[in-house]
């Protein structure tokens, strides 16, 4: 098997899958997709001068000098509740009474909050304070203006974007779907959840797992299916679940091992491989392939190297289905023990950060790492990228970490 270096597999696995078609949905249903086509400002917002507080409108020259022991007295002439209109312009000696989001009446040019005021019982209202032009206005446009840009293809729906989207008096958002991903666990040695498992039998995880993953990438979970190592149950469970998604997921079966078929069915079903065996650890017998209309990852059975391989080329995938790829912030670190690797390898190897006072790189804290082992994923906030080229690391060498959380989408073109 001759091993791809990551970054060529990564762009590799792309070739597997072309963006969906973009659907309009109810904003609710955009959640957590992707925009398909930039988005311009329908309308100015605010739409029209209104006031930031329940008071009164005023022309503000007529405010100098007010104090509590020396108030202004003014006319109230008419109250403007917000969503409705002022009838008239203030003239000199008047003051409109006014609410939060009222439309300012022509003439006005500032707001006196009410705890500045009192109304009288004849009519008028007195102002215990100056207040300049401008002051608790709202201004026409002054956030945004009609035909602004607010955002771009590839932004991420979340829950500010379908705000500002509400704002603008839309009711859907043009993104792309959920791609729909089936997962196939496959191993003579797994025992479901919920039976009592012998000490040489496994618990099967990697269902929910990677599903799990596919659901963090956007992605809606179609089929959890199991099959054993036997090429008439992986034929079957091919053929009957790829026509049904964008991607199917399988896990186990990867590597070289007697009962490893995994590869060798799909390649007999008809499957034309982008990726078969990545220069990654863990995570190294990762494969993309195509079987018909439906892209294919094969994962490694051992759980801590199905998610790097599932993080390294199965989240790209399933972004590049939402007309997005992602870029991850990274940052310098120090690590905090020796590592020794296989040099032609890139190893990612799960880590927290921990950040000291002495103003100096943070230092990559590395969590137990093992592709069979389980825990190491929990709470981790980024890899620490160790390249290939280079077999010895040792404590205190700065590395780069790829952090997982607030990565950026960029849309991908078509
Ligand atoms: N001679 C070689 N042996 C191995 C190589 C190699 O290059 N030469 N590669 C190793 C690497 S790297 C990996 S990673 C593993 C993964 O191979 P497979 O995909 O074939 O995985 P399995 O053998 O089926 O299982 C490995 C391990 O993971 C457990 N497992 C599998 N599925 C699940 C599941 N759904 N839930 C929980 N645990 C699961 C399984 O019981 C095994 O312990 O191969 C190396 N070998
Ligand atoms: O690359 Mo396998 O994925 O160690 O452990």
């Amino acid at each position: 098997m001759s091993l791809t270096s990551l970054s060529s597999a990564r762009l590799a696995a792309l070739d597997a899958v072309r963006a969906l078609a973009p659907v309009p949905v109810e904003l609710l249903r955009a959640h957590g997709r992707f925009l398909a086509a930039p988005v311009s400002a329908a309308r100015s917002l605010p739409g029209c001068d209104n006031s930031a507080m329940d008071g009164w409108a005023v022309r503000s020259e007529e405010t100098q000098g007010a104090t509590r022991d020396r108030p202004v007295r003014l006319r109230v002439v008419e109250t403007v509740y917000a969503g409705a209109l002022p009838s008239r312009s203030l003239q000199p000696g008047e003051a409109a009474r006014v609410f939060t989001g009222a439309p300012l009446p022509p003439g006005a040019d500032a707001v006196v909050r009410q705890e500045a005021a009192r109304a009288e019982a004849d009519g008028h209202v007195l102002l215990f304070i100056h207040v300049p032009a401008g002051h608790d206005i709202r201004r026409a446009g002054e956030e945004v203006r009609e035909g602004t840009f607010l955002f771009p293809a590839g932004q991420r729906v979340d829950s500010a974007v379908l705000g500002v989207l509400a704002s603008q008096g839309a009711l859907t958002a043009l993104v792309r779907p959920a791609p729909r991903v089936a997962v196939l666990a496959t191993g003579d040695e797994l025992v479901s959840a919920g039976t009592p498992a012998l000490p040489h039998q496994v618990h099967e995880s990697n269902l929910v797992l990677v599903a799990a993953l596919a659901q963090e990438a956007g992605a809606t979970v179609a089929f959890l299916e199991r099959a054993r190592d036997e090429d008439s149950e992986l034929r079957a469970a091919f053929s009957r679940l790829a026509p049904h998604v964008e991607v199917l997921f399988t896990t186990g079966g990867a590597s070289v091992g007697d009962k490893d078929r995994v590869k060798r069915v799909l390649s007999e079903l008809g499957a034309r491989f982008f990726v078969d065996g990545v220069a990654l650890k863990p995570g190294k017998p990762v494969a993309v392939a195509r079987l018909g209309d439906t892209a294919v990852v094969v994962l490694p059975g051992n759980p801590g190297a199905a998610t790097v391989a599932f993080d390294q080329l199965g989240r790209p995938l399933l972004l590049g289905l939402q007309g997005v790829r992602e870029e991850r912030r990274r940052v310098r670190a120090r690590l905090s023990e020796e590592r020794h690797k296989q040099a032609g390898l890139t190893y990612l190897i799960t880590t927290t950060l921990e950040h000291r006072d002495d103003g100096g790189l943070p230092w990559a804290r590395l969590r137990p790492q093992g592709a069979g082992q389980i825990l190491q994923n929990v709470g981790a906030e980024g890899h620490a990228v160790l390249p290939p080229g280079r077999a010895d690391f040792a404590a205190g060498d700065e590395v780069e970490v790829e952090l997982f959380d607030r990565p950026r989408y960029v849309a991908v073109e078509e």
